[in-house]
């Protein structure tokens, strides 16, 4: 099996969560397309869905299924979204797309995540993925400092701005044996939107598509 026939044996899976009526929230990147893809097979079932970045609410109309804005929706029952990390507890590092910040939002308005990867995701402690971290531009140069202080090396995301029209610095060489703890204080340096670790409010289930299909963990 390849990496994404894994991410998309991840995404199948997560389709058993999908319940009539719902409305769901939907991730950012290669494995939640998959999972958009396959969502269209059942758009009837569900009212709707929000989006976590204008690429994958492009992707859901495409396929003619509703998004709706999320201060209308209100409480989601489930959000399906990938990770670039996660540790046994379901802490994740995301942001690889530069799509955090919605992600955040979106996963924080969802009584259920569930994260779909392939099973190379899976770490014992975060921090080999680089950790994405939203900046406002005038803010660069102070959140850089403060992350060298961290023991972070950050390098700025050359050419990209997000949806919401800020920066991205992707930290390198951080060991993140307390994802709670640092993501906590990187949110607290001013001019960081957010960062991408999910910690706080870890995933609820992580579903693992690998060699054999789908495990789920959590
Ligand atoms: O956080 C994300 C986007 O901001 C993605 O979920 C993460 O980068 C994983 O991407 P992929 O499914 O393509 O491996």
């Amino acid at each position: 099996m390849t990496q994404d026939e894994m991410k998309k044996a991840a995404a199948e899976a997560a389709l058993a969560y999908v319940e009539a009526g719902m409305i769901v929230g939907i991730g950012t990147g290669s494995t939640a397309n998959h999972f958009i893809d396959l969502l269209a097979g059942i758009k009837g079932k569900i009212d709707g869905t929000v989006a976590s970045s204008i690429a994958s609410a492009k992707r859901l109309e495409g396929h003619g299924i509703r998004v709706m804005d999320l201060n209308e929706a209100g409480q989601l029952s489930l959000y399906v979204d990938g990770a670039d990390e996660s540790n046994e507890h379901l802490h994740l590092v995301k942001g690889g797309g530069g799509a955090l910040t919605r992600e955040k939002i979106v996963a924080g308005a969802a009584d259920k995540f569930v994260c779909i990867a392939d099973d190379t995701k899976l770490v014992k402690v975060l921090g080999k993925f680089p950790l994405p971290i939203e900046v406002i531009p005038m803010a660069q140069a102070l959140v850089a400092r403060e992350m060298v202080k961290l023991g972070g090396n950050p390098v700025l995301r050359e050419g990209f701005t997000t949806d919401n029209g800020n920066i991205i610095l992707d930290i390198h060489g951080m060991e993140i044996t307390d994802p709670v703890t640092m993501e906590n204080r990187i949110n607290q340096i001013p001019g960081v939107v957010t960062n991408g670790l999910f910690a706080i409010r870890p995933a609820d289930v992580l579903i693992l598509g690998g060699p054999d299909g789908a495990r789920t963990v959590g």
